[in-house]
């Protein structure tokens, strides 16, 4: 690890689906303003580990989760850590996209007044700057009230993400972001997670090891629920020190 601020660290967090062990004593740091990513073959449990990292589990009975995840130093697992902080620090993109079945602008401006109350111009200068921030204002900026529905995967998923940032949170959970969209789609948004790590600290979970290797700085792989290896990406994917990564990175199983 370099010298960088660690914004988000999971210390010995295991999770448990009842009473399936999903995750094993799990250390890792997430460096603040870097993109890390999780891989490794299905199952292994980085969605579960993303989902942690907003304890989106919670609305969940019999599931359960120990040990810390030290956002900023405090501990999210703590129960008296208030959800709507943690909701508003910490934004979450799924696999496929899903907008609201409203129009473009609402999509945003539903969130935003969850969490605030803006005054109409303030509420427009809010919208705007989410969609610029994720590289779709051009596009729809003269459609804001038409159905966000009628827009494509891609956009969709860049909508997405740009309600996840209308919250200004300081962390983004992405989970295999790309993984329904097509080729200049991901790689739209792979440019984006570019950008968007200038202001928020990015987590992606990805099956795509080519996609880890472009956008992340930080590497996490995981199997079977443990990590194994947790590196600069550059390391992970050149020279990592374990057999299994190894492995997996070169296409021997997963
Ligand atoms: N809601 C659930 N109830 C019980 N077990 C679950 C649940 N969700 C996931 N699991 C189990 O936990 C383990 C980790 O699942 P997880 O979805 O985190 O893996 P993953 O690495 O993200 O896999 P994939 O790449 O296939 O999405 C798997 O064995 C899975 O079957």
């Amino acid at each position: 690890m370099g010298q960088e601020s660690i914004k988000l660290e999971a210390r010995n967090l295991d999770f448990y689906y009842s009473k399936y062990h999903a995750l094993k004593n799990i250390n890792l740091p997430i460096p603040e303003k870097k993109v890390t990513a999780l891989i490794g073959p299905s199952g292994c449990g980085k969605s579960t580990l993303l989902r942690t990292f907003n304890r989106i589990y919670s609305l969940y009975p019999g599931l359960n989760a120990t040990g810390e995840i030290l956002l900023d130093g405090e501990n999210i697992l703590d129960a008296k850590y208030p959800m709507n902080r943690l909701r508003s620090q910490v934004g979450m993109v799924f696999q496929k996209p899903v907008p609201f079945p409203m129009t473009i602008f609402e999509n945003i401006a539903y969130g935003i007044r969850h969490h605030e109350r803006l005054g109409k111009s303030e509420m427009n200068d809010r919208v705007e700057l989410a969609l610029r921030q994720s590289a779709l204002w051009d596009e729809v900026k003269d459609k804001l009230s038409q159905s966000a529905l009628g827009l494509s995967g891609g956009q969709q998923q860049r909508l997405c993400i740009a309600r996840a940032v209308a919250l200004r949170p300081s962390v983004l959970l992405l989970d295999e972001p790309t993984s329904a969209l097509d080729p200049i789609s991901t790689s739209r948004i792979e440019q984006l997670v570019e950008e968007l790590k200038k202001d928020f600290t990015i987590a992606i979970v990805t099956h795509n090891m080519q996609q880890a290797a472009r956008v992340s700085d930080y590497t996490a792989f995981m199997y079977l629920g443990d990590l194994i290896e947790h590196d600069a990406t550059a390391t992970i994917f050149s020279n990592p020190s374990n057999k299994q990564t190894e492995d997996y990175i070169t296409g021997r199983f997963g």
